[in-house]
């Protein structure tokens, strides 16, 4: 059931608070396959901006499932419901004026382009980051053993194995992070925030 009977309250604006908080809010939507690299980078990237002192806060697809999200499982609807709220609550984030940082798999296309639309239509800028890695390499360092596991038909659904990825068409950033190390890939993402005076 929706809501009905409900009106939008119109606060501070962004550009009001961007003024009165001196920093631009936005997301940072990482993307990519388990062992990819997504949270290893984005922790070190949220790391070397909080040392700036930038506000900024990142959401990991683990322990999101942990809260918030504790009601979702892997099949493709659960997925999109998944990546639904948390785009929803990134653009909260980046409507602060914070830097939000998302870490999911997000396989699916739609949904991402969803998570965008989401922050565009309200003119929140909205960065996509593919962090690519050939599924030989992230099954090799497998850093929770769930690859083994969906190998052996333990695990059901599992991206890449059983369960598709959507790459990116046409991501803001694509990282190759079994060529990049994880400094110049924090690097790559912090040049292309100076660039586009996001910093
Ligand atoms: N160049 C690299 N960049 C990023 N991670 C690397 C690199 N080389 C090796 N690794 C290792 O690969 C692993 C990546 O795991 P990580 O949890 O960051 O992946 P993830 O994409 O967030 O996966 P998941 O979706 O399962 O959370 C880590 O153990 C990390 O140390
Ligand atoms: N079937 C599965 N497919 C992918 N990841 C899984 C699966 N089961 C457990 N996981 C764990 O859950 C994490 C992925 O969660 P999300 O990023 O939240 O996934 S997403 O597909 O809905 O975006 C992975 O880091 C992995 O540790």
């Amino acid at each position: 059931m929706t809501a009905k009977n409900i009106t939008w309250h119109q606060g501070i604006s962004y550009e009001e608070r961007i003024s009165l908080r001196g920093q631009k809010g936005y997301t940072l939507w990482f993307t990519g396959l388990s062992g990819s690299g997504k949270s290893t980078i984005a922790c070190a990237l949220e790391e070397l901006l909080l040392k700036k002192k930038y506000s900024v806060y990142r959401l990991d697809g683990d322990n999101i499932r942990f809260g918030l999200n504790k009601d979702l499982g892997f099949s493709e609807d659960d997925r999109n419901e998944n990546i639904r709220r948390i785009s929803e609550v990134s653009k909260l984030f980046a409507d602060s004026c914070a830097i939000s940082i998302t870490s999911f798999i997000s396989p699916y296309l739609k949904e991402r382009n969803n998570a965008r639309l989401l922050h565009e239509e309200v003119g929140l800028p909205f960065i996509e980051i593919f962090v690519d890695a050939p599924l030989h390499i992230v099954e090799e360092r497998d850093p929770k053993g769930l690859y083994k596991k969906a190998r052996a038909g333990e695990i059901k659904e599992f991206t890449g194995i059983s369960a598709p990825y959507e790459k990116p068409v046409n991501p803001e950033i694509h990282i190759k992070s079994d060529e990049n190390t994880i400094e110049e890939s924090v690097d790559i993402i912090y040049k292309y925030l100076l660039d586009k005076k996001l910093l």
